[in-house]
């Protein structure tokens, strides 16, 4: 259950007043999603989505906020925030930051065929590139700094082998984050958090990426990797899908074709994307923050994806 602050009706009508969104018809508290609170509020002018945002500060919402809107202007489907009277898209409800976003149609896709991940990468390369010239920074905050950090945290957990592995990961890339091809990867911000429950469809058809409050700036081959590792991975073994794979990177780069560095640092940086996730869940799973809040995922399952991108390396030019 995801409301983890009450919003009355009435608070919730004079915000959507103000954003010039017409009169409260019904407010609906969402009950997936275990990191902020949102409701669906309808007006007679449509329907939104109203987040309260339970961890992230005011200084960090901006860089998510403004990216999210000026993807919407360039035509990606995202959520919109909408603005009030002064521009202003970050409002404060009960005391906490607060946003009102346009509602995207569909639902999840949570059993892909070749078409949805083919979508999914079109999708990702044009954000990419529209995404390109926004002029806010942020870093991705789950990138190898915080990997670095977080590892001797939950080694203890870990089991020796587990460890070892663990251990001889992050050495492989704090190595390859010091490569020539590296440097040359090209960058922008990212969502970096792109898994099947965080893109919707109706059928076929994609109608929108969401929950940005992971994105940052990275690289784009970064965001492509952690997409390949939820959309064609299968679940629960955590073998890879070729055919859902070819038909992702073939779509991407139809749009944005991959340079050489890109083709080149794949079978790493597919190492990465799995990397991230399990030190995440490691994290989540055995240093639960409010515990209560918490429904934390299988972090083994990262690492038998990790494993099979050591042992079976894909490589950009098996797949395009
Ligand atoms: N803009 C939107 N349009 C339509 N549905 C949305 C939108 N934003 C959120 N939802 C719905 O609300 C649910 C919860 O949202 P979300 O996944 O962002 O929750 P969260 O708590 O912010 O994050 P997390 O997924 O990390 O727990 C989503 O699964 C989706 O069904
Ligand atoms: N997508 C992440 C959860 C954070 O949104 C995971 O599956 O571990």
């Amino acid at each position: 259950m995801a409301v983890f602050t009450e919003v009355t009706p009435s608070q919730a009508d004079s915000l959507m007043q103000s954003l010039n969104l017409g009169t409260l018809t019904e407010l609906r508290g969402i009950e997936g999603g275990i990191e902020n609170t949102n409701y669906f509020a309808t007006t007679d002018q449509g329907e939104y989505v109203l987040t309260l945002f339970e961890r992230l500060t005011q200084e960090q919402l901006p860089f998510y906020l403004y990216l999210m809107k000026h993807l919407a202007g360039q035509g990606i489907p995202v959520p919109d925030p909408a603005a009030n009277r002064d521009g202003d898209i970050l409002h404060t409800v009960s005391g906490k930051p607060a946003a009102v976003v346009s509602k995207l149609a569909g639902k999840s896709q949570l059993q892909p065929q070749a078409v949805h991940s083919a979508a999914v990468g079109d999708m990702l390369a044009r954000m990419h590139l529209a995404g390109a010239d926004y002029n806010r920074s942020q870093p991705n905050l789950r990138a190898l700094p915080w990997w670095n950090e977080t590892v001797p945290v939950v080694l203890p957990y870990l089991d020796e082998a587990q460890a070892a592995l663990l251990r001889s990961e992050l050495a492989f890339q704090n190595h390859t984050a010091n490569t020539a091809a590296y440097a040359a990867l090209p960058r922008g911000p990212v969502h970096a958090d792109l898994f099947r429950d965080n893109v919707m469809f109706d059928g076929e058809q994609l109608t929108g990426f969401f929950d940005f409050y992971f994105a940052g700036v990275d690289t784009w081959l970064f965001d492509l990797a952690v997409c390949l590792n939820d959309w064609c991975i299968d679940l629960p073994t955590g073998v890879h899908h070729n055919e859902r794979a070819q038909a992702m990177l073939k779509a991407y780069n139809q749009v944005r074709p991959l340079s050489g560095a890109e083709r080149e640092l794949l079978p790493a940086l597919l190492r990465a994307g799995a990397l991230r996730f399990w030190i995440s869940r490691l994290w989540d799973y055995h240093l639960p923050r409010e515990a209560s809040m918490l429904k934390p995922h299988d972090p083994t399952h990262f690492e038998r994806v990790l494993r099979g991108r050591i042992q079976h390396p894909v490589s950009a030019s098996a797949l395009i």
